[in-house]
């Protein structure tokens, strides 16, 4: 299992789409469009926060459990950065002592091994698409999902730049499993077909190591 991460509008979906393809593997992806809770979250952070997050270990259990048909599915998102949005969000206040609590050791609980059993929760692979902030917010304004607009919360700017910088030190710290580093604003794989073949044979060369 293959596993993307990286700040709002690193290039998660795409590079997911791109990756299932030239790996002929099924892609697997959070919907955002039907995520009725988000926009919601967004309007009122503080009353859905708790809420936004077990709807979001939800699905990725779900699609960690999917993904185990194939060992070279590609995931867009990890469940680990949910853990790190939550815990930016609590610390901004939106959750309380006790929701920090249940959600750090409901994540624990989902995730430790059966004993026994094959079944994989962890990632064979990650890869961080890595932006910079600037980046990151020409793709959110390109991108024009409102709720996520700055123009109409000016503390999202703040929010943003916070998670962008929490980004950096969790993928250092992050140790479950390989892991390989893409420059997203280095390499427009989306529009560079120079930067796109490199990109896939950078992938292709770590899960060559990793996967055999
Ligand atoms: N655990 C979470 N807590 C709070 N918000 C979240 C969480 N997971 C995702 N989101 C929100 O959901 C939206 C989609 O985020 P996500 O980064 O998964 O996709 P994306 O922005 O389409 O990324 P990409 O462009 O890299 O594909 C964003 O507004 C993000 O803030």
């Amino acid at each position: 299992m293959i596993v993307l991460s990286g700040t709002i509008g690193a290039g998660k979906t795409s590079l997911t789409t791109l990756l299932a393809g030239h790996l002929n593997a099924p892609a697997f992806y959070e919907s955002v469009d039907d995520n009725e809770i988000l926009p919601l979250f967004y309007k009122d952070p503080k009353k859905y926060a708790f809420l936004l997050q077990i709807y979001f270990l939800n699905k990725r259990l779900d699609s960690i459990k999917e993904a185990n048909i194939n060992k070279y599915s590609v995931m867009d998102r990890s469940i680990f950065e949910d853990s790190l949005l939550f815990h930016l969000n609590a610390d901004l206040g939106r959750s309380t002592e006790t929701e920090v609590d249940i959600y750090d050791s409901l994540l624990q609980n989902m995730m430790e091994p059966i004993t026994g059993s094959d079944f994989q929760k962890n990632p064979d692979l990650l890869i961080y698409i890595k932006v910079s902030f600037e980046t990151m917010l020409q793709r959110i304004k390109r991108r024009g999902r409102s709720f996520e607009q700055i123009e109409n919360d000016d503390s999202l700017y703040d929010y943003y730049r916070e998670l962008n910088q929490r980004y950096t030190k969790w993928y250092a710290d992050y140790d479950l499993s390989p892991k390989m580093m893409i420059d997203g604003d280095r390499y427009d794989f989306m529009n560079d077909d120079t930067a796109r073949e490199q990109v896939l044979a950078d992938v292709d060369q770590k899960l060559k190591k990793v996967l055999g």
